[in-house]
């Protein structure tokens, strides 16, 4: 195509909402006219299914629920005056809260006030929370925030390490839907112990954000934490950032939440126009569509040009890869759906795969992601007539050109600034996003049921740890790894029990190992003392 009829193709297919100061540019997709004509039945259905979503239909079937996340940030949709109302009571729970934690007036026993905030979370109860926390967060937040979302030692070593000396003065915040994650659980525990290490109460620190009669909800309050807010179950982990998950640890650092939960309201209401060149979930559902040809064949790359974006990947490879990520469609047929997610920021990424972009293999299609306000003020100057700003833009627009003129397809969304307005607005974008792609190809986008199978298989290694241990002591001698897991009933996991052994070893947790390290099969295993693994 040439410049002139691309630069008209621009303006034929931009997109632009006066309200949130935002461009949607798919011009550099490579769909046509009769693409989306044929696009348009199926688009139909992705509206009506929307519809009956937001009116309270049971959209996750699987899991019998409803599906409401766009109910919180206007509760006048909640489908019933019940919900309407926890909706509301949870948010004015949430400010009442933060204004008492910031003035003093909820403060840890021994402090005036609380200093830090520590999330432990995972997946959903952490995604969120931490881009928010990249994107806008103050620089001297009135309570810095820290995030445990992971069971690794060292991980957790080093956030307590930090946090030390302030440990009197941190508010924990323990964030969990189903209440019962192991690695939440794991975080917690780990915590709450170092709390005793220092003689300090925990339960005055710890706040619960989980699903009513969680395992969670039930421990917060026979341990008398200071604070529970809710999590319902019908707000998904991955949709979950602006219910009490994402909204109390926002608010907390002296986030405008109101303004987060107008852009993504604001962001709804653009996103329910049922008609594909004036919606811009719709656009993006359509790229993606036509990019992948509605099977998993390319790869979304997110590339936003500003460091304060650099998590936003990072939460869309949760929301778009759990959602799509699926092996069944909703009649029954394996499909193996899924778009791959990833990118970091640019320009910094063009110095380390977009020439890969650019030249290698064709697999993917990328989003960039552009901020039109440089900074606040005004730049100082790195060359006669030219900023720092100028560089990351022109650099935006150079690798965008550079992937055309290659066949790389390319989609560009434009924001004015990053703030909550529009932080709530990319969320809710996407989200619907996600949304309108998974009816287009008929899958079931609010349940996960692949993740399951880890979580069961990792439980089964845990239990085989136990049982082989309890086989090595009464053994009272070294016995062979074979011998070993055909004495635990188990030699067809031989791999998985030499993997434990070797572990536990390391760790010194009271299990011998002797002979050829790179030989398994020649190796001797025992306990000593009581073995303390056991
Ligand atoms: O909030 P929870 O229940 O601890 O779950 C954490 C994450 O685990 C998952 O259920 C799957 O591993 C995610 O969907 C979820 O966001």
């Amino acid at each position: 195509m040439d410049s002139a009829a691309l630069w008209q193709r621009y303006q034929d297919w931009l997109y632009y909402h006066e309200g949130l100061d935002f461009y949607l540019d798919v011009s550099r997709m490579g769909f046509d006219d009769a693409f989306v004509e044929a696009m348009g039945p199926k688009f139909d259905k992705a509206f009506q299914d929307m519809d009956a979503l937001e009116g309270g239909a049971i959209a996750n079937p699987d899991e019998n629920r409803m599906v409401g996340h766009y109910w919180l940030r206007d509760p006048n949709l909640a489908p019933t005056p019940e919900l309407r109302q926890d909706i509301i009571d949870t948010l004015a729970q949430i400010e009442t809260f933060t204004a008492q934690v910031h003035s003093g007036e909820v403060h840890p026993p021994a402090s005036a006030k609380f200093t830090d905030v520590l999330s432990i979370g995972i997946g959903g109860s952490a995604l969120g929370p931490q881009f928010v926390k990249e994107a806008i967060s103050p620089i001297f937040p009135p309570l810095a925030i820290h995030f445990i979302d992971n069971t690794d030692p060292t991980g957790i070593d080093n956030i307590l390490a930090k946090l030390k000396d302030r440990l009197s003065s941190t508010l924990v915040l323990v964030i969990s839907k189903s209440g019962g994650t192991p690695e939440t659980r794991n975080g917690m525990i780990e915590v709450q112990k170092a709390y005793e290490a220092e003689n300090l109460d925990f339960a005055p620190h710890f706040v619960a954000i989980t699903g009513q009669d969680s395992n969670l909800d039930l421990r917060a309050k026979a341990e008398g934490w200071l604070a529970s807010f809710p999590m319902y179950d019908w707000v998904g982990g991955r949709t979950s950032e602006l219910s009490a998950v994402g909204l109390l640890p926002a608010a907390l650092q002296g986030i405008d939440i109101r303004q987060m939960l107008a852009g993504a309201k604001e962001m709804d209401g653009a996103t329910r126009t049922p008609e594909i060149k004036k919606n811009p979930a719709a656009l993006l559902c359509l790229s993606w569509y036509f990019a992948c040809k509605g099977k998993a064949e390319k790869d979304m790359v997110i590339l936003p040009y500003k460091d304060s974006l650099l998590l936003f990947s990072r939460y869309l490879q949760q929301l778009v890869m759990e959602s799509i990520g699926k092996e069944k469609d909703l009649d029954g047929n394996t499909v193996y759906q899924g778009i791959a997610v990833y990118g970091n920021k640019g320009s910094t990424d063009q110095h380390a795969y977009v020439q890969q972009l650019r030249e290698g293999v064709p697999n993917f299609f990328a989003t960039f992601i552009e901020v039109l306000e440089d900074r606040e003020g005004i730049s100082p100057e790195v060359e006669a007539g030219v900023t720092s700003g100028d560089y990351l833009s022109g650099l935006l627009q150079g690798t965008r050109e550079a992937l055309y003129e290659n066949n790389r397809d390319s989609i560009t969304v434009t924001i004015r600034q990053v703030n909550p307005y529009t932080v709530g607005a990319l969320i809710a974008l996407y989200e619907r996003a996600v949304g309108f792609y998974a009816s287009l190809v008929n899958i079931n986008a609010y349940h996960q049921p692949g993740v399951e199978a880890g979580k069961k298989a990792a439980a089964a290694i845990l239990d085989l740890q136990t049982r082989s241990l309890l086989v090595l002591r009464e053994a009272g001698k070294p016995l062979s790894v074979s011998e070993l897991a055909e004495k635990v009933g188990a030699s067809e996991q031989v791999e998985a029990i030499y993997k434990i052994m070797r572990h536990l070893q390391v760790n010194q947790r009271g299990v011998i190992l002797e002979g050829n390290l790179g030989q398994p099969s020649s190796l001797m295993v025992s306990v000593t003392g009581d073995g303390q693994g056991a």
